[in-house]
């Protein structure tokens, strides 16, 4: 863990092992904090906040920093993509892929540290002045999951050094080794001590520590639903402010005028990336009625060819499940679903491969004959399982889409750009992809609608979460008003 500069282990001496979902081997073994250690850390950052270590650098100067460590990440991307693949399971490429997009993160918020001046206010008070400024919050906590393990991180380290405050970050206790290494990085850049600290440990005791003590200013939150009420609860305590990213539900809905191959392609790509791992998944596909038997069976066939494998084989093209407990959870899914009356079409159940018996692996699976009001429609599975349902207009498909509780993201297919603007207009959902799927990007925002979360990260709007906005009123010529005579 790096507490105030410095790398130490648990006060209490735990630690954890950390395992490859693959196999099952140790490939680390990693501090595990407590309340105590997370004080601690908590501390290192309000000393550093409140004596202006870093609030009170130039904004430039903080934003070379951030950029900086962009730039470190993208030369040690082999080794921290390596670490990622080790540590999650996710193909090389997929953790390669994640530390360009990382390095892009730091990148563009170093570049967007100076350009947050605020703005004059024309007041309509005669012979006065008025500014808007936005200012760090102070002392942030932020807690990360384990299916994106650094990509989470970043989302938050960045922006919150980016805007002057000092941090506690608190990886998945099942993922920790790049959030590690980065830390690393922040070292060798310099960082002033105690502005950047991390803590190691699970969520009942270090989330949860970092949740509610009265140091802390912001908390920001990236995992499940249920964590993040939890969450939600504790901050109300000191009333800090809150950012949660949570789960979704996201439908996927093709239209018959869309281009068949490349809907059933990216279908396939929207549910079973990552192994279904994905907050965004397009678990929940909604096909217009005439085309659904001949898309549900190219679906199929495509699904039954996907490769699981090692992560590090470039053949593989989707690893494991991250731990045991997590695949009983889909398998539990899947037994629902054959319970609630769905067709299983394909997969539901554990691959055969002698090579893959140490891994969490789990088959891609669909489900056809899916109704709004079941179990597996409406939850979040989390894993490589696909419900199917059917509208027969544009008006059906919209009701569909926005059924769940969830809106963090959804997609439409259609060559009919009108019908696609009907849909996106209506998408209760922080993103909507017209013929894509999947895509976000450090200059665009990402959050959800409804209880898929509260705040944004990325964008300018990822940068403005973790400031306050103060008005400065300046009486130029200040004068008695003798309202009490
Ligand atoms: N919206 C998004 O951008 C986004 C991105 C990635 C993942 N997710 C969501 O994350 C979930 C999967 O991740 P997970 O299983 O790691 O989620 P989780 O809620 O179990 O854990 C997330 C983090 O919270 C910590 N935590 C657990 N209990 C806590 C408590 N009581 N107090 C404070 N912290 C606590 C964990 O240790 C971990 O670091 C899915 O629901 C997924 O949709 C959302
Ligand atoms: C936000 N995203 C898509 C990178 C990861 C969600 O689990």
């Amino acid at each position: 863990m790096y507490i105030d500069g410095e790398w130490v282990n648990s006060q209490s001496g735990e630690t954890r092992s950390i395992i490859n979902p693959f196999n099952q081997e140790i490939v680390a073994t990693a501090a595990e904090g407590n309340e105590e250690d997370a004080r601690a850390a908590i501390q290192a950052a309000r000393l550093a906040f409140d004596e202006g270590r870093w609030g009170t650098l130039a904004a430039n100067q903080r934003g070379e920093f951030v950029y900086e460590i962009g730039r470190l990440i993208r030369r040690d991307l082999q080794e921290l993509a390596e670490l990622e693949t080790l540590d999650t399971g996710k193909t090389i490429q997929e953790s390669k892929d994640d530390m360009e997009d990382i390095a892009n993160v730091f990148q563009y918020y170093g570049g967007l540290a100076d350009k947050n001046g605020g703005e004059v206010i024309s007041s309509p008070i005669p012979d006065s002045q008025s500014k808007v400024v936005r200012e760090p919050v102070g002392v942030c906590g932020q807690i990360t999951p384990w299916n994106y393990p650094l990509l989470q991180a970043a989302w938050k380290i960045a922006p919150a050094l980016a805007a002057g405050n000092t941090i506690v970050m608190k990886p998945s206790e099942i993922t920790p080794l790049t959030t590690v290494k980065v830390f690393e990085l922040i070292e060798e850049i310099g960082l002033p001590k105690g502005v950047a600290n991390l803590v190691l440990g699970s969520g009942a005791t270090v989330g949860a520590e970092l949740s509610v003590n009265q140091n802390v200013d912001l908390i920001s939150f990236t995992g499940g639903i249920e964590t993040g009420k939890t969450i939600m609860q504790a901050a109300s305590q000191n009333m800090k402010k809150i950012a949660l990213e949570l789960g979704g539900k996201n439908p996927n809905i093709v239209f018959a005028d869309a281009n068949f191959e490349t809907a059933v392609d990216q279908a396939l790509n929207a549910v079973f990336f990552h192994a279904g791992q994905v907050c965004s998944a397009g678990s929940r596909l909604l096909v217009e009625e005439s085309i659904h038997d001949a898309f549900v069976e190219a679906l199929i066939e495509r699904a039954k060819r996907i490769r699981l494998g090692n992560g590090f084989d470039e053949n593989t093209q989707s690893g494991p499940m991250i731990s045991a407990e997590h695949r009983a959870k889909v398998e539990s899914y899947v037994q629902i679903g054959k319970e609630e009356g769905a067709t299983l079409a394909v997969g539901g159940k554990r691959p055969d491969n002698p090579e893959l018996q140490n891994g969490f692996f789990y088959l891609p699976t669909i489900f056809t004959n899916c109704t709004k009001d079941m179990r597996i429609v409406q939850e979040e599975v989390f894993g490589p399982v696909l419900t199917v349902e059917t509208f027969s207009s544009k008006e059906e498909a919209v009701r569909l889409a926005n059924d769940t509780i969830y809106g963090l993201a959804g997609a439409v297919w259609t060559e009919d750009l009108n019908k696609a603007d009907f849909i996106a207009a209506r998408l209760r959902m922080g993103t909507v992809w017209v013929n894509d799927f999947h895509p976000y990007f450090a200059q665009a925002p990402w959050g959800g609608y409804k209880q898929s979360g509260i705040g944004r990260e990325l964008g300018h709007e990822g940068l403005e979460e973790y400031t306050e906005v103060k008005h400065i009123y300046r009486n130029k010529k200040p004068a008695p008003i003798h309202w009490f005579k």
